[in-house]
């Protein structure tokens, strides 16, 4: 049977880019066939703890993520299957009640740090991407966004960055790096990347 959605994967270290560049490539190309989704979407549900036990839970670990139902979404969305995607609030670090319905696009995209770092999930991609952002840069970035968009403060970003998100990126997304097709520097407004990519994904949907 021919496989119905196409998968692109693309990983990195947090705040190197990735949700810029597919919003991009979603931006620019402008197509009904294609979709994002978010790892960060599949954050197991952590309803019964407490506001101080979701602070310490390390969410830069694999273990933190549901890939069992994100494979699982993964494997339907190839059989041309819609999926109810959970949504994720940052500020209580924990799903939303509600859904997202993510109809079956030719294309979807699924940004995240940990897609690659376990085997089953990272060949179910046709295409893998890494974000090759310095972390230094990544840093800088994440502090704003975080303080901006997620709820945080300078001593809580910078304490979670030292004890869990540079370590585990050393640990486990640096070396997953190798499993990548195309490695992007510059982060998501590598111009000549997203032309590239956009050419590649064209062919896909056509
Ligand atoms: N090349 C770039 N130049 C400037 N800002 C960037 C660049 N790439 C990403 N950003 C910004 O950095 C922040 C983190 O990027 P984002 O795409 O959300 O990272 P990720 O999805 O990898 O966590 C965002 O505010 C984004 O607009
Ligand atoms: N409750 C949570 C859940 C996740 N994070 C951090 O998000 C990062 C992954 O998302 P990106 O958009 O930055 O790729 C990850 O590094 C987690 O530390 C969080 O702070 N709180």
């Amino acid at each position: 049977m021919k496989q119905k959605t196409i998968l692109v994967g693309v990983a990195g270290a947090s705040a190197s880019g990735k949700s810029l560049l597919a919003n991009t490539l979603i931006e620019e190309l402008q197509s009904e066939h294609l979709c994002i989704i978010s790892e960060d979407s599949y954050y197991k549900d952590q309803t019964h703890l407490t506001m101080e036990e979701r602070v310490r839970t390390n969410y830069d670990h694999p273990d933190s993520m549901d890939h069992e139902l994100m494979l699982e979404h993964m494997n339907q969305l190839k059989e041309g299957k819609a999926v109810d995607v959970p949504m994720y609030d940052y500020s209580v670090h924990n799903r939303k009640e509600e859904c997202r319905h993510v109809l079956p696009a030719r294309v979807v995209i699924i940004e995240g740090i940990l897609l690659f770092t376990r085997p089953e999930i990272r060949e179910a991609f046709d295409l893998r991407f890494y974000m090759d952002t310095p972390l230094d840069i990544c840093l800088i970035r994440r502090l704003k966004r975080d303080i901006v968009e997620r709820g945080r403060d300078v001593d809580s970003v910078i304490k979670q960055y030292l004890e869990t998100v540079r370590p585990m990126f050393l640990q486990f997304i640096e070396p997953a790096r190798q499993h990548a097709h195309l490695i992007i520097p510059h982060g998501g407004k590598n111009r000549i990347a997203i032309d590239l990519i956009k050419t590649k994904i064209r062919d896909l949907i056509d």
